[in-house]
């Protein structure tokens, strides 16, 4: 019999420090539906990790919520339970394990034996064993070997095949590829721009800061917004002195071009009163209120929840101007009808245009989202509509390229008012190419290196 007393039995290993970080992490994100970014950023900031670990344990945390689909789907068949039936921790564990083993460069031998260590710390010695188990089976074929394994054939099944090898839900491929109007290599890069983490955008305010003065500050020059440049190899936008005072900001590219279409749009008579109908956070306001002020027009901003209507006071904080902003439902406006000149409804959506800033949200959103969301986007846009004079222009934008949240919206809308018409928005961008078939315009990852940002201009009659 062997001795097993506390002398002689093997001193344990400790789990590895930063793959335990990002398995709490994960956790917190799967089992409490938390925000990876938020979770993660506290989880660095408390355990201190910074340089090499943190940007292994944000791989680690990013990489394993964003493939998720396709890891269960290589596990179901190495586990003999349906995976419904796991322990979610132990679930989360093997997914962890399985980013190791096919996505990153890390040595199968230390992968499975970190991840052994690692459950028999945080679950328990039993389910180890499994671990071990599982992981080796998984490391004995490539991750695109597995895809072979697993997928259907391309042929037979496109959006089955894509929507495994490329990590996406099949609702998603389908409403892209209805977007795109393509199901042709197109969609194929569409749906690997996904899966690529976005480059650090800033938006230089007119009037209050330079693009030089970011790029005095280690950002490069970005192709299309006159007002945008890119903090390369990520950095810390906070520590560029424009940006904490609030003269610059962190904003997308495909925000700024939507923002700055809206303020370029010709108009004939008054231009001195703008609204945004669903402010918060505030970066498409300030940009607005930036401009506008170079023009003698000023904005009001409104917004339902009063933390993000702070949010957009903190964002117009750098302005000056008689900027307003209102804690209100935008489907009620308090104003009178026709109030004002020119509208922007950046009305909430489903945010399957910003998939690559939100690791876990591809695997959360569902298709009812979509449908459930889809009468406030059409109130808003009719309260928009309402809200902006004769002759006046509103700006209906979304994160998205669903057709239900963008051109089906924008249809239902006018076709039920009756007094405003689709103008081309594209005109409004002329240096941006491939902005779709028009009137609306559609900007995306894969071409534009944005968010897949959607925008129809509308003018009352
Ligand atoms: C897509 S976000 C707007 C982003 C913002 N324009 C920016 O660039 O920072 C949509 C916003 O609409 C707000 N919202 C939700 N319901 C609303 C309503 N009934 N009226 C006005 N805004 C609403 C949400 O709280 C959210 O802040």
């Amino acid at each position: 019999m062997s001795d097993r007393s506390p002398r002689n039995r093997a001193p344990q290993r400790r789990p590895d420090r930063v793959r335990q970080v990002a398995y709490e992490v994960i956790r917190q994100v799967t089992s409490q539906d938390g925000y990876a970014n938020l979770a993660l950023n506290k989880a660095l900031r408390d355990q201190k990790l910074s340089g090499r670990d943190a940007a292994f344990c944000t791989e680690l945390v990013h990489g394993t919520l964003r493939w998720q689909g396709t890891y269960d789907a290589i596990l179901a068949g190495n586990v003999s339970r349906p995976l419904a039936e796991l322990d979610p921790e132990l679930l989360d564990l093997l997914r962890l394990g399985t980013h190791q083993l096919l996505r990153m460069r890390v040595d199968s031998y230390a992968a499975v034996n970190e991840m052994v260590t690692l459950t028999r710390a945080v679950s328990g010695q039993s389910r180890s064993g499994l671990v071990n188990a599982v992981l080796r089976k998984v490391s004995q074929r490539t991750f695109d070997q597995w895809i072979v394994d697993v997928a259907p054939h391309s042929d037979d099944d496109l959006f089955g095949f894509l929507s495994i090898a490329k990590a996406h839900p099949r609702w998603i491929v389908e409403a892209f590829a209805d977007a795109l109007h393509t199901d042709g290599y197109e969609l194929d890069e569409l749906l690997d721009a996904d899966n690529e983490p976005p480059r650090v955008t800033l938006v230089a305010r007119p009037g209050l800061a330079e693009v030089d003065d970011l790029i005095e500050s280690g950002a490069t020059r970005a192709q299309y917004s006159p007002y945008a440049a890119v903090l390369q190899g990520g950095g810390d936008p906070g520590k560029i002195s424009a940006v904490s005072a609030g003269r610059a900001g962190v904003q997308d590219e495909g925000s700024q071009l939507v923002a700055t279409a809206l303020a370029m749009a010709p108009l004939e008579g008054r231009d001195a009163k703008w609204l945004d109908l669903c402010a918060g956070p505030g970066g498409k306001a300030a940009l607005l209120a930036a401009i506008g002020r170079q023009r003698g027009a000023a904005i009001t901003a409104v917004e339902p929840l009063p933390h993000r209507a702070e949010l957009v006071r903190s964002n117009l904080r750098a302005v000056p101007g008689n900027h307003q902003v209102l804690v209100g439902d935008g489907t009620k406006p308090t104003w009178p009808e026709g109030s004002y000149d020119r509208v922007l409804a950046d009305v909430p959506c489903s945010g399957l245009g910003a998939l690559r800033r939100r690791p876990e949200a591809r695997w959360r959103r569902t298709p009812e989202d979509v449908a459930e969301l889809r009468p406030l986007q059409e109130q808003l846009l009719d309260s928009a509509i309402a809200s902006v004079r004769k002759g006046g222009v509103v700006a209906y934008v979304t994160c998205t390229p669903h057709l239900m949240e963008t051109r089906e919206v924008v249809d239902a809308v006018l076709a039920k008012r009756g007094d405003a018409v689709l103008e081309d928005a594209r005109g409004l961008l002329p240096d941006v190419p491939s902005l779709g078939e028009g009137p609306d315009l559609q900007l995306w990852p894969h071409i534009h290196g944005t968010d897949a940002m959607y925008l129809a201009l509308i003018r009352r009659t």
